[in-house]
């Protein structure tokens, strides 16, 4: 029998969309979804180096106390697997050697973010050189955004997929480069995979609210120059069915499928196809 795809989305300490997570990994051909809460890989009941796909959902890590997942990545980063000298980032960092595919969705693209696994420029996955800070308009979005897909991004979520209509939720979701420089590095290796736009021209805009957040360069998703590692602040397992587009009562013709399944199906297909 062919060998199995294994994802696992991480759970606790307030995240709060594990479930839609794990159902969106499950209608995209996952063979084996575990939804496991942190405190089972510190205490060493569970390993990352069981999966091929790990998930951070999306919710409101210890209550976004100290920015949003700031507190989470310094425990990702330090703690220590009980009763032994390893620390959980140990298997984070073998993850991403492996080859493997890590995705962060909302508060899990701030905490890849804030713990350095994004943009990661030149495979340095320990340095945090951006962050996701509070949107310019100093409120909660909870909205649906046009997004524009980079088609030259190394993204490996992204293949085929010129643009998207998800809905975002967060209150920090402004993307701030620590310089120019990065910004500019990010750009050019394609690494900015997706960006709010505007639904008439298509193009990336910086006008609220079509971009609700006031991100630099419009960015809304990013991935490392292996395209394996990827963080979006919209949440695509928020639309994995027609019902979930906001007027499904009203427009003809969308397809039963969502389109935020897309990017777990290329998910899925990459393992399969290179990890396997
Ligand atoms: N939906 C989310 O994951 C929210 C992320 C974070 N708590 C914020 O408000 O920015």
């Amino acid at each position: 029998m062919a060998e199995q795809v294994r994802a696992v989305v991480i759970a606790g300490n307030g995240t709060n969309c594990e479930r839609e997570v794990a159902t969106a990994c499950r209608m995209a051909g996952c063979d084996v979804v575990d939804i496991v809460h942190i405190a089972e890989f510190l205490a060493g009941r569970c390993r990352l180096d069981d999966y091929h796909f790990l998930n951070l959902a999306g919710g409101f890590l210890d209550g976004d106390d100290l920015g949003s997942a700031k507190a989470g990545a310094n425990r990702l980063r330090h703690a220590r697997v009980a009763g032994t000298e390893n620390h959980l980032i140990d298997q984070v960092l073998r993850f991403i050697q492996d080859g493997k595919l890590i995705m962060g969705v909302c508060n899990g693209f701030q905490l890849m973010v804030k713990m350095g696994l994004l943009p990661a420029l030149d495979g340095d996955v320990h340095t945090q050189r951006a962050s996701l800070t509070f949107n310019d308009c100093g409120r909660f979005e909870d909205r649906w955004v046009n997004l524009k897909v980079d088609p030259q991004s190394p993204c490996v979520y992204t293949r085929g997929i010129d643009k998207m209509y998800l809905p975002v939720r967060h209150g920090e979701g402004k993307f701030v480069a620590e310089s120019d420089d990065l910004l500019k590095a990010i750009e050019l290796r394609h690494l900015a995979v997706m960006k709010y736009a505007d639904p008439v021209t298509g193009e990336p805009t910086d006008r609220y609210p079509l971009n609700p957040n006031g991100s630099m360069n419009a960015i809304a998703g990013v991935c490392d120059e292996s395209g394996r590692l990827f963080g979006l602040m919209p949440h695509p397992e928020a639309y994995l069915f027609r019902v979930h587009h906001p007027r499904w009562t009203r427009e003809q013709n969308l397809p039963e499928e969502g389109m935020g399944l897309w990017l777990y199906r290329n998910a899925v297909q990459f393992i399969r196809e290179d990890i396997l």
